[in-house]
């Protein structure tokens, strides 16, 4: 469903993406992990077609998401901590405008809707004006949103994050209905309980730099950690020592650093 291969993208001359490759599948959820800064949303933003790499390629199903971004564009929901919703507009209203923007009529509008309803719980938050929202419900509309017009891939960047406990319960068990419906969810994200819980499969970024990918129970057995966080801090830890041990083979110097 989607191929990533050899991406690459520099703000001047800072590298934010170096070689990234990695495919994910329908039917599961795809984890980005990274610390902050490692360059998730910059690669989220390419899969996105809102932002041009530099090299590389980037296909979902078949299509490139540079060449053919209007076709990409109508395949992927994308969830990106933006909330950017109409104050004057209800629930219902915000949802039938973004429908249209699909080109979706309103008796599929509603249909769907009405779909959305049964697994996101919109109730009230359908009737209200979105002034009155609170978090959770701006985050239900915003999911919604974002799969109005049913896309095959859903993209979220840090969804959860500011939510309360009720209403990240309602985000992981939507993804997890998603997949079941046999859609790929990518999942970025640096709380790894979530990826522990949603994720399938996850790849590690750091500084721009894909340096692990696999299952939970792979990432556990590659670094021989008890837990995702050690994990990932085990293969964090790895990577900066091997810099620092080029930067001494370079250097002419002795491991460590000693002259
Ligand atoms: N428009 C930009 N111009 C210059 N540098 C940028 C720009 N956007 C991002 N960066 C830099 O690129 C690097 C990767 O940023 P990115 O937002 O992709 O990381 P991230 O993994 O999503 O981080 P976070 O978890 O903090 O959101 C960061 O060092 C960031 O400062």
């Amino acid at each position: 469903m989607l191929q990533v291969e050899n991406l690459s993208k520099t703000y001047g001359a800072f590298r934010a993406l170096r070689d990234v490759s990695f495919s994910a599948q329908a039917g599961e959820v795809f984890g980005l992990l990274g610390p902050n800064g490692a360059g998730k949303t910059t690669l989220l933003r390419v899969l996105a077609t809102l932002l041009r790499p530099d090299s590389g390629t980037a296909t979902l199903a078949g299509h490139d998401v540079l060449r053919e971004s209007e076709t990409v564009r109508g395949l992927i929901g994308v969830v990106n901590g933006g909330m950017g919703l109409y104050d004057r507009l209800s629930g219902r209203e915000i949802l039938r405008y973004f429908a249209g923007l699909y080109g979706m009529t309103r008796a599929q509008a509603d249909a769907r809707i009405e779909a959305l309803n049964a697994s996101l719980d919109l109730e009230s938050t359908l009737a209200t004006r979105a002034a009155g929202f609170s978090t959770g419900m701006k985050q239900k509309i915003v999911i919604a949103r974002a799969v109005i017009h049913d896309p095959p891939v859903l993209i979220l960047d840090e969804a959860a994050s500011g939510l309360d406990v009720l209403a990240r319960r309602a985000l992981l068990d939507f993804v997890l209905a998603y997949r079941a419906a046999g859609r790929l969810v990518i999942y970025s994200t640096h709380v790894m309980s979530e990826v522990e819980e949603v994720c399938d499969r996850a790849a590690v970024l750091d500084r721009g730099e894909l340096i692990a990918q696999g299952t939970v129970q792979g990432l556990l057995a590659e670094t021989g950690q008890t837990s995702l966080e050690r994990a990932f801090f085990a293969l964090l830890q790895a990577r900066a020592l091997q810099d620092h041990a080029l930067q001494d083979q370079a250097l002419g110097r002795a491991p460590g650093g000693a002259a």
